[in-house]
């Protein structure tokens, strides 16, 4: 097994995942440095969303190892070996993460205050006064704060969807998570979406991994790309590299299935 990165944030050592007899990731290497942006693109069925949910804990690695920052993270050490990590393990380093989904997923019956405000108090044992004001901080930053007592269903899609990133910044995560955050949204409310995203990325220094069809925004605010083809990297480069000068046919192909979508 080669040596892993140890300035890397997320290191993905040999990773193979298995649905049955499927393989979504085929021994799959990759790393991100801290505070490193990079975009996930691929043909649909890839595996670029198996990688996100591995890294939130809602899936495990078949094989292969898992590290952040340079401490297994899929993996936990018994007796001097390494075994799968169980629901102790993880609790504690699950916080370090932070993901937004396709769909907003808030809870429906909470203000967005208290959508904001639940977890930080109740998981990362915040007073209510500085989860509050955190709140206030983060709403001001998505545009969103004279919101602040309003319920989800009082908001456009987009709305939510501000709100969700809000809410996974309230756990002050070092690694953001973005998985299609404007797919389900209506065509012109995804511009707004993404302008939230290009400030947080301007103006944290948030590590983030993000799979998106959105490939303007992926040039504007990657650092790398990773183009993925049958749970394995094609082809990865900078977005210049990539989106002007992509060297392999798969992913010339992949850009202009994208293209011709119109994204
Ligand atoms: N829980 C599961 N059980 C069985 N198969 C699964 C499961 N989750 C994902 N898969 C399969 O794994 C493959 C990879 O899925 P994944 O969602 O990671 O791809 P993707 O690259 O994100 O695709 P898309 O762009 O369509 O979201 C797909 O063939 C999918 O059907």
């Amino acid at each position: 097994m080669p040596p892993s990165d140890t300035s890397a944030l997320i290191n993905f050592d040999q990773v193979v995942k298995r649905f049955g007899d499927l393989t979504v990731l085929d021994h799959l290497d990759f790393s991100v440095s801290p505070g490193e942006r990079v975009t996930l693109i691929g043909p649909s069925g890839s595996g670029k969303t198996t990688i996100l949910r591995l890294l939130m804990t809602l899936e495990k690695v078949t094989d292969g190892l898992i590290e952040v920052d340079g401490e297994p993270f899929s993996h936990m050490s018994r007796g001097g070996r390494l075994v799968p990590a169980n629901e102790a393990y993880l609790r504690p380093r699950r916080k370090r993460i932070g993901m937004v989904f396709q769909q907003f997923n808030l809870f429906p019956n909470m203000t967005v205050r208290k959508n904001l405000t639940e977890a930080p108090v109740h998981v990362l044992g915040l007073s209510r006064g500085e989860a509050d004001a955190r709140a206030e901080e983060l709403l001001d930053l998505v545009g969103l704060s004279d919101k602040i007592d309003a319920h989800p269903s009082q908001l456009s899609g987009g709305q939510q969807q501000r709100v969700a990133i809000a809410r996974a910044l309230a756990m002050r995560p070092e690694i953001l998570l973005l998985d299609e955050v404007t797919s389900a949204l209506d065509p012109e409310l995804v511009a707004g979406v993404l302008d939230v995203l290009r400030t947080v990325a301007e103006t944290t220094d948030i590590t983030m991994l993000c799979v998106t069809h959105e490939m303007g925004f992926a040039r504007d605010v990657s650092h790398r790309v990773l183009m993925f083809d049958k749970g394995r990297i094609a082809e990865e480069g900078t977005p210049d590299e990539i989106f002007g000068d992509p060297r392999e046919d798969r992913t010339k192909e992949f850009l202009r299935s994208v293209l011709d979508n119109g994204h």
